[in-house]
């Protein structure tokens, strides 16, 4: 199985949001990722955007038996390493290259990759993947163009992620080819930095409710 998706599959399925995060500081990783797992979001994505990210996942990985951390924006094999190595368990690309698809046929941690054309999707396939990241999924057309693949190219599933909030997750998730959705709101740059994590746990339990 290329995808490993007996590794993956639970995570997308355990949640409807799969959160986001971009940590400048270390020190925030681990409240964060309680306070999201106290709302019901065990799992969260921590993007390699910042020098922090490599850390803030092992933090996590060590600190926080209650979450689930994956590692996001990861474009190539270095990376691919270096996340697995910090503790992920699970791996998240906006976008593939041979490269990358070659490190995650040697990992042992799963990859979600990203995916918005039907060549992509169907070059995607071929390799054996059948749960994609749609992205940036507002951008490239939305909820609408989503559906439009769900008949062609049925048992694709997708986690659509880039511009979702509490307002358009629901359309989403109601699509016949959607297992979850990424976002970023559930854990707004302000309130981390502010350390208010009572309000990150609340943001967590709202989109919790998204499922019902
Ligand atoms: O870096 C990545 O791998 C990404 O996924 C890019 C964006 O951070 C997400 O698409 C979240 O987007 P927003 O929820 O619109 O903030």
């Amino acid at each position: 199985m290329t995808q490993k998706t007996d590794l993956l599959l639970p995570v997308l399925k355990g949640q409807p949001v799969i959160p986001v995060l971009l940590i400048q500081n270390v020190a925030d990783a681990v409240p964060l990722a309680r306070a999201l797992a106290a709302g019901g979001l065990p799992a969260i994505e921590i993007t390699l955007r910042t020098a922090a990210a490599l850390d803030a996942i092992r933090a996590v990985a060590n600190e926080v038996p209650e979450a689930i951390v994956g590692a996001g924006t990861i474009l190539n094999a270095r990376q691919y390493e270096e996340a697995a190595n910090a503790g992920s368990r699970f791996i998240v690309s906006p976008g593939v290259t041979p490269q990358l698809l070659e490190a995650a046929r040697s990992s042992k941690v799963p990859l979600l990759p990203g995916a918005i054309t039907p060549g992509e999707i169907m070059a995607l396939r071929e390799e054996g993947y059948t749960m994609l990241k749609f992205f940036p999924a507002e951008q490239a057309g939305g909820a609408a163009f989503l559906k439009s693949l769900s008949s062609p190219l049925a048992g694709t599933m997708f986690c659509p992620t880039g511009g979702i909030g509490i307002a358009n997750a629901k359309t989403y998730l109601s699509l016949p080819n959607v297992v979850c959705v990424g976002g970023s709101w559930v854990a707004p740059e302000n309130l981390v930095k502010e350390g208010k994590w009572d309000e990150i746990t609340k943001l967590a339990a709202e989109a919790v409710k998204l499922a019902s």
